[in-house]
């Protein structure tokens, strides 16, 4: 694996340009590393002291400055300060840390073609379909997604879906150095709000839609909106803005747009037009941009994702019939309408990363549009704890709309108990439909029990965790992977 680059500054020069409030102690001190963590601090490195979700990282200024941190970055000055150190105050530290980490990687976006995605659903789908698209086309490529990172086909691990600044910042310094042209990402909303991706240099943003999710952490519809439109409002000028006509918030994502405004829709006028010709177990039979060509992503959804990546390409220069060609070709993200099919009785095992009612709501009508009649459909499916609760009951009442059996599981715990969640998804199952749900809080004994079910040519749709090979319980992960079990449960049972 590469060396991480460990570029060397003076603190002064990384702070050129930026609005600091006040600071004590010297700007020469050279500057070996960054980082958010205290327990990561040394000397030559600076701390940025965060205000958190849980703690606020003011509480251990004093750590860091215990483990030799050559200069803390902070809202409120300590009551102490200690002379071998720097402070330095600012009044956002999450922004000042952003645009410092950009000038220590030495502006590796400025360098690149880097293109945010942002969303609520079809980021993934859309940056992985553009990183291959652009490996095809014979470019050096980077990815920074929810499944993975990868510089060409060299897979560095995801913690996150848009990682911290800093490690973005490093990322994309590492992408250049191995020569990489383009980078596709994905912008979360919590990345806008935490100010991961400030001071980075896009040459292109694309919008997919906005429904329900993560109201948890944002409050309200609107904050939440209002993250993922801060991230079309900074594109500069240069940069275009590509968005979905369809989606009800898709025009309001151009209205402070300083770059070129573009759009695409299945509906109506747009810069990028297309027409359902079929949506087919197969794959989508498509007009696009008034040409047809037959793709291998399943789905009106994915009709959207394919136009955004067809859109998005175009405008990046690349020849339209080219696109088409490669694009008709290329598979989908892991764990996105993933199909397993039993070997003895043909059970469709569907593994799919909805974890939204929007999501879920599109994948049972795309397994809606496609199946036989005869075909019947199972649905497992849980909600993540620590996560939106309010979505849990209504994504257990589609499941009921979509599905002629249900069972209610769990998806990733995390520190709340699988039962009470399970109660909240229970709560929004209509009486009408309690005799076809079951609540399984075993995951792999709910995927056991659907495909038990499932009869001769039957659908089991496991939603919810995708690509994720484990489950998260209490901070503990346990390898868990659907598509796996699922597997097993067709052998075990004979399917
Ligand atoms: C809610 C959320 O976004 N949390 C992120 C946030 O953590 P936090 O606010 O809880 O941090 P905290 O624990 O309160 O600590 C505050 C500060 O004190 C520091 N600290 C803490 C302890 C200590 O001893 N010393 C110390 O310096 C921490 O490093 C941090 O800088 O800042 C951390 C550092 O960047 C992130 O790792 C963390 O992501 C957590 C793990 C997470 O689960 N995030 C999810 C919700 C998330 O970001 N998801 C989006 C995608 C969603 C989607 O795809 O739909 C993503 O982009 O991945
Ligand atoms: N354009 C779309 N519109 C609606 N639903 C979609 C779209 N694309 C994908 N989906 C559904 O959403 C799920 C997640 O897709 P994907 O992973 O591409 O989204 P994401 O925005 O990256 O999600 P996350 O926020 O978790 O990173 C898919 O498994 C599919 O069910
Ligand atoms: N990026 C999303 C993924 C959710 C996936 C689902 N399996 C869950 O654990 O809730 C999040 O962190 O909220
Ligand atoms: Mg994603």
């Amino acid at each position: 694996m590469p060396d991480l680059t460990t570029p060397s500054h003076s603190l002064s020069s990384l702070l050129i340009g930026l609005p600091v409030l006040a600071v004590h102690g010297p700007t020469s001190v050279a500057v070996h590393g960054l980082t958010l963590d205290s327990r990561q601090a040394a000397p030559g490195t600076v701390f940025f002291a965060l205000r958190g979700a849980t703690v606020d990282g003011h509480q251990f200024v004093g750590k860091a400055v215990e483990l030799g941190a050559s200069a803390v970055v902070v809202e409120e000055l300590p009551a102490e300060l200690n002379p071998a150190t720097t402070y330095v105050q600012v009044a956002d530290s999450a922004e000042t840390m952003a645009r410092v980490a950009a000038a220590f990687y030495g502006h590796p976006s400025r360098q690149l073609k880097l293109v945010g995605v942002t969303g609520t659903n079809g980021k993934t789908t859309c940056a992985t379909v553009l990183h291959k698209l652009f490996r095809e086309l014979g470019y050096h490529v980077g990815l920074l997604s929810t499944v993975q990172n990868q510089i060409d086909e060299e897979v560095i691990p995801a913690t996150h879906t848009t990682p911290d600044a800093i490690r973005l910042n490093a990322l994309l310094s590492r992408m250049l150095q191995a020569g990489c042209t383009h980078v596709f990402m994905e912008v979360s909303s919590h990345a806008v709000v935490q100010h991961r991706v400030t001071g980075l240099h896009f040459t292109g943003g694309v919008f997919t839609n906005i429904t329900h999710d993560h109201l948890d952490y944002h409050g309200t519809f609107d904050n939440y909106l209002k993250a993922k439109k801060g991230f079309f409002d900074a594109l500069p000028k240069s940069a275009f803005a590509l968005t979905n006509a369809d989606d009800k918030r898709g025009p309001v994502m151009l209205q402070n747009v300083a770059g070129r405004r573009e759009t695409y829709s299945l509906r109506g006028p747009a810069t990028f037009r297309a027409r359902l010709i079929e949506n087919a177990v197969h794959g989508l039979h498509l007009e696009l941009d008034g040409r047809e060509a037959q793709f291998r992503l399943i789905g009106v959804f994915n009709a959207y994702n394919l136009l955004a990546v067809y859109g998005a390409a175009v405008l990046l220069g690349e020849d339209p019939t080219e696109v088409l060609t490669v694009l008709s070709g290329l598979t989908s993200a892991p764990g996105r309408f993933e199909p397993v099919v039993s070997a003895r009785t043909r059970v469709t095992g569907i593994v799919d990363y909805a974890h939204t009612p929007d999501a879920l709501e599109n994948v049972l009508q795309t397994i809606a549009d496609i199946r036989q009649p005869s075909q019947q459909i199972i649905t497992v499916v849980g909600c993540g704890g620590n996560r939106d609760g309010a979505k849990r009951p209504i994504m257990a009442n589609l499941a009921c709309q979509g599905s002629s059996r249900v069972v209610l599981t769990s998806d990733n715990p995390r520190f709340e108990d699988p039962n009470d969640i399970l109660t909240q998804m229970q709560a929004g199952v209509k009486p009408q439909d309690l005799g076809k749900v079951l609540t399984i809080a075993d995951r792999r004994e709910a995927i056991k029990t659907a495909c038990a079910l499932a009869g001769p040519g039957d659908i089991v749709l496991v939603a919810g965790k995708g690509h994720e090979s484990y489950q998260e319980i209490k901070g503990v992960k346990t390898d868990f992977d659907d598509k796996r079990v699922l597997l097993e449960m067709f052998e075990l049972l004979g399917k």
